[in-house]
């Protein structure tokens, strides 16, 4: 999808994830397998902001645990790197649509987590999660337990805690879902400045909000059909749709509502669209 990560520095840089005619099918047995995603060709560049779009049970959380490694493709090949991905690596960062706090930590607890289970001391963590802290406004929450925090600081602990080790590339799959809308526009605002501060983030993320997938995304993937495949690859610059009234975004979100809208089959939908660039 980016060419621009070919070349860096005059060196060969592959992409951070790429998929490669990846197919994925559930059930062991042929007769009853189902193939719910075929032919994914994808590449996600060091410094890309790509949202993945689709309506319901269109494939889009099975090609993030693709990517993340929580499973294999069928045939194809996940590469991270450009070395094939087995199975999970703390590399790859992975936040999810509901709660996944340890309920018996505090947030200061949650967010160093991931050092301290792997064999880190304290001390060689704690200026990193107080500086992660800091960063998502959470430092006055730091002795709280999850119960006594609203949705909104729970994903925000979560979104932390997975950025407090340093991932190449952040993957979320629903994250703000669970929350309201005015909640969600606020968190969203807060993701996207986290990747405009950190130089060269990468993030991933899934969604079935089409406004968010544009608000958010700098390259936008709409996944759908039987089975489950790429059906456009967009590349928006947000800067473009600083203002959500402007035509260009009202244009593309009708265009997309239309294309994972509930109505008729998402192939009948699409229409030829022209390729925006910023
Ligand atoms: N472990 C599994 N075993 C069998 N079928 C599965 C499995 N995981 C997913 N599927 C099927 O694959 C298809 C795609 O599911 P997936 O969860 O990726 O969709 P989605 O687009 O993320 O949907 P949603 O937005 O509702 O989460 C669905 O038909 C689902 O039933």
């Amino acid at each position: 999808m980016s060419s621009h990560s070919s070349v860096h520095h005059g060196s060969y840089q592959p992409p951070v994830l790429a998929c490669q005619n990846v197919a994925k099918a559930f059930g062991n047995h042929p007769k009853s397998a189902f193939t719910a995603l075929a032919g994914i060709n994808l590449d996600v560049a060091r410094g890309d902001f790509v949202t993945i779009l689709g309506r319901s049970g269109g494939g889009k959380s099975t090609l993030l645990k693709l990517l993340g490694g929580f499973i294999p493709p069928t045939s194809g090949q996940v590469l991270f790197h450009g070395v094939p991905l087995r199975g999970i690596t703390p590399k790859i960062g992975m936040v999810f649509q509901e709660n996944t706090l340890y309920p018996w930590l505090t947030v200061e607890q949650n967010i160093g987590f991931g050092f301290k289970v792997r064999g880190q001391q304290k001390r060689q963590y704690a200026l990193r999660v107080e500086a992660v802290m800091e960063h998502v406004g959470l430092t006055p929450a730091r002795h709280f337990y999850p119960h006594q925090l609203s949705g909104g600081m729970k994903q925000r602990v979560s979104i932390a805690r997975s950025l407090a080790i340093q991932p190449d590339v952040l993957l979320l799959d629903e994250p703000f879902s669970a929350l309201d809308i005015q909640l969600r526009r606020r968190l969203q605002k807060f993701l996207l400045n986290i990747w405009q501060e950190t130089e060269e983030a990468t993030m991933v993320l899934v969604t079935h909000d089409v406004e968010e997938a544009i608000l958010l995304g700098q390259k936008l993937i709409v996944v759908g059909g039987h089975p489950g495949q790429i059906l456009e690859a967009i590349d928006i610059s947000a800067s473009v749709f600083s203002d959500r009234y402007d035509r260009q975004f009202l244009d593309l979100q009708q265009h997309l509502e239309g294309v994972v809208g509930e109505e008729g089959d998402i192939r009948e939908n699409l229409s030829p669209l022209a390729v925006l660039q910023g």
